[in-house]
């Protein structure tokens, strides 16, 4: 008996349905990628999509390269900013758009959250014309608004993903709605 995962489709036949459509290949890479994070509380997951549906980049919200991250915090709370995770974590767009030297003018990004306001203004310099998130749980935040106001400002298309979304399930770390 082999373990490997067997394909399963509903209608053979029927090539519309059988297999998923980009948008859900897309974000279920995001959303792969997002278990990759070593955050409990919030793992984003990032890719970047040419115009002809090709993967440009991935990222992930991490640590910067090069530091031991069993040295930094991961709370949220802390004695003081300092001994919390928020100064410095690098986020899941930014590090899909530091993780390649590819050209982004033009791509579409696909993100498990909400991009903050450091990260728009990221996307924007990078040429990023489209924005898919899943998650919009910090709408409210300063910072949320911030991102809107700038992405319109910058006629960056954004949209929330209302799709299908896969269980992933790796035992110990998993993502399910
Ligand atoms: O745009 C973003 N991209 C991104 O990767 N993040 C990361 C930073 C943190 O590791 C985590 C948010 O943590 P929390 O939900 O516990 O506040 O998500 C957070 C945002 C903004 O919410
Ligand atoms: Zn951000």
């Amino acid at each position: 008996m082999s373990n490997l995962p067997k394909v399963i489709v509903k209608d053979k036949e029927d090539i519309r349905t059988n297999h998923i459509n980009w948008d859900e290949y897309f974000m279920s890479i995001a959303i792969l990628s997002s278990l990759r994070s070593k955050d409990t509380s919030t793992k984003v997951g990032a890719a970047i999509v040419s115009d002809e549906h090709k993967v440009l980049s991935l990222g992930y919200n991490g640590m910067p390269i090069g530091i031991d991250d069993s040295k930094i915090p991961w709370a949220r709370e802390g004695a003081s900013e300092l001994d919390t995770k928020y100064p410095y974590v690098c986020h899941a767009e930014l590090n899909a758009i530091l993780n390649t030297e590819r050209r982004l003018k033009g791509s579409t990004l696909y993100v498990t959250l909400f991009p903050c306001n450091e990260c728009a203004k990221a996307v924007i310099q990078a040429g990023i014309k489209k924005v898919i998130f899943l998650d919009d749980k910090y709408h409210d935040k300063t910072y949320s608004i911030a991102s809107r106001k700038l992405f319109e400002m910058a006629g960056v298309e954004t949209s929330q993903y209302l799709g299908r979304v896969p269980l992933i399930d790796f035992g110990d770390v998993k993502y399910e709605l």
